[in-house]
């Protein structure tokens, strides 16, 4: 493994509405153990000795940013989200370029929903992928039995799960290559669920590196229950 750690800006994309959270609010602004989601989600990076700056792609009629201490960081330029994720990332890389990002440098983009990311998985993405012509994403081995199924919910088969991970995010990139492959695909009108998928419709293979699975995604009111367990044993 190499272990220097190139410098890298860091891009967090904020601006979803949490339809399957069914909260107050969207879910990055919901409480965990006394900051919210965003804020731990941002947490890692603004730690991080090796970061250049940080965009934050936010709606764009947000109460509830300029609330928190962060909105005041210097470090953090915030972009205006789009009715998808991809195209609040691809507004976040615009907003990179006029800060004098250049082509070359790498840019990790992560959810706003997901807080628990830990250092050390982010320096192991970082030095894995260093010195690797794609860039790549932190990723979980498939660990339960998998079915394909009818639209009944009617098994057909049980899949071999060999080769089947979960992408998580950091996913980290060449800003000038993912920028083009984000705008190229969305113009394509190709399915773009994360920046690997862009990244493999325009023809190249993202790396896998592997992580822990607890750096799971707040989408369902249980994920944060099991979330606020882990928080509250940790006191
Ligand atoms: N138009 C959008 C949609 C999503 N996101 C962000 O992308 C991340 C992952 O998306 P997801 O979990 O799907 O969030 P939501 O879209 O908020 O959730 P839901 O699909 O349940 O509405 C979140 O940090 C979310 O804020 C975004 O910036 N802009
Ligand atoms: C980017 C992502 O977190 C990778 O797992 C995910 O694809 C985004 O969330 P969604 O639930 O797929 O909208």
């Amino acid at each position: 493994m190499n272990h220097r750690l190139p410098a890298f800006w860091a891009v967090i994309p904020a601006a979803g509405i949490g339809a399957r959270m069914a909260a107050d609010r969207p879910k990055q602004y919901l409480q965990l153990g006394g900051r919210t989601i965003l804020e731990h989600s941002l947490g890692c990076f603004l730690d991080h000795p090796s970061l250049k700056g940080l965009v934050v792609s936010l709606a764009v009629d947000d109460p509830y940013w300029p609330h928190l201490a962060c909105a005041a960081d210097p470090r953090i330029q915030r972009a205006d989200g789009g009715s998808e994720r991809s195209g609040s990332v691809l507004n976040a890389l615009l907003q990179l370029n006029a800060l004098g990002a250049s082509d070359d440098d790498w840019v990790l983009v992560h959810d706003a929903a997901r807080p628990n990311l830990s250092r050390d998985d982010l320096d192991k993405l970082l030095a894995e992928l260093a010195d690797d012509p794609v860039g790549g994403l932190l990723a979980v081995p498939a660990r339960d039995t998998l079915k394909r199924v009818d639209k009944h919910g009617r098994v057909i088969e049980t899949v071999d799960r060999s080769l089947i991970w979960q992408a998580y995010t950091p996913q980290m990139f060449r800003l000038g290559a993912l920028h083009r492959a984000l705008a190229d695909s969305l113009v394509a009108d190709a399915v773009i669920t994360d920046e690997a998928s862009a990244v493999e419709w325009s023809g190249q293979a993202p790396r896998l590196i592997e992580g822990r699975s607890d750096n799971i995604k707040v989408t369902r009111p249980e994920d944060l229950e099991w979330l606020r367990l882990r928080w509250a044993n940790r006191l």
